[in-house]
């Protein structure tokens, strides 16, 4: 049994503690996910967060169709609400059901489809962008630390075009809880998630072994996503995770993926490329592994290990 889940503090971190530098360090190594405490956001306004997506996912089916994400009557659109695009005979779906906002660059927002039901959502929405952001800048310093970079050099890869999206996540009781789940298995396409929920359900991926995610009050869960591990060279490892159902209890979860400009050439960054410690990824375009991503999501197979260069 590996050591349990860590839990991080950011503030501890951005002081420049190294004990916490370190328990982050095999945070890393060890789960590829830790859990943020310190991150600065007050429980009271963290339940406000929580309680505008209740109130969202508890409205009824025609106001929730008002923001759906299918365009035209067929072609779904990345933001909006509704279950998974539908592109494979051989599909398997999950027990879920999802609103996705691009938050990320503002200029992109589509605000027809952020709800205006409850009223405190859009307005809840926008101040947790900005406060998650400041808290995995936090992070994203200290995982240039490790990599021997600049510290602002992964902050400085999120630039004003790159892509943020919020994904709220409604998991319906289910009375099989041992034949579905509410999300398969998959690694997030993110530099780095946030994720916040309400309840257990959330499990982890280490050497064959599923583990659950515990709910610690307050504390987000943070995890490492694909372009991470290219941009690394393969140092970090994006986290194979899924959620179970429960028969009992629904389950709500606030989900932030930060990606890159769609434009970006992925491949590992210079500095961490050399004869000992060639390329492990190969160079594709953000936009072109998206694609890739949600036809390797829709199977069930995972899309990092279609750019990994066999050495
Ligand atoms: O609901 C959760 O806790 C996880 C959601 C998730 O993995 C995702 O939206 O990518
Ligand atoms: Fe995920």
């Amino acid at each position: 049994m590996p050591e349990p889940i860590p839990i991080i503090d950011l503030s501890r971190l951005s002081a420049g503690s190294a004990e916490e530098f370190d328990k982050l360090r095999s945070a890393l190594e060890n789960w590829n996910l830790f859990l943020a405490v310190g991150h600065g956001m007050e429980p009271s306004f963290l339940a406000e967060a929580m309680k505008a997506t209740r109130e969202f996912f508890n409205l009824p089916i025609e106001e929730k169709q008002k923001y759906s994400n299918i365009v035209d009557g067929e072609k779904m659109s990345m933001d909006g609400y509704g279950n998974d695009m539908v592109v494979k005979e051989n599909q398997v779906l999950d027990w879920n059901d999802r609103l996705n906002l691009l938050v990320e660059p503002e200029s992109l927002r589509t605000y027809r489809l952020w709800p205006t039901q409850p009223p405190s959502f859009r307005d809840v929405l926008s101040e947790y962008t900005v406060r998650c952001k400041a808290a995995t800048n936090i992070v994203l310093r200290n995982m240039a630390k490790m990599l021997n970079l600049q510290e602002e050099h992964l902050v400085n890869m999120i630039g004003d075009n790159s892509i943020t999206l919020a994904i709220f996540n409604y998991y319906p009781q289910c009375p099989r809880p041992d034949h579905v789940l509410g999300l398969k298995a998959h690694t997030d396409g993110s530099i780095i998630t946030i994720n916040f929920a309400d309840a257990e359900g959330l499990q982890l991926e280490n050497n064959g072994v599923w583990y659950n995610v515990p709910i610690v009050p307050n504390a987000l869960v943070m995890n490492i996503g694909d372009i991470m591990e290219i941009l690394s060279n393969g140092v970090f490892k994006s986290l194979v995770h899924r959620v179970v159902t429960n028969a009992e209890k629904e389950r709500l979860s606030v989900v932030l993926v930060y990606t890159l400009e769609l434009e970006t050439q992925l491949e590992p960054v210079s500095e961490l490329v050399d004869d000992k410690r060639p390329a492990r990824y190969m160079k594709i375009k953000l936009n072109d592994y998206m694609e890739k991503f949600l036809d390797t999501y829709a199977t069930g197979t995972l899309a990092i290990d279609g750019v990994k260069i066999r050495i």
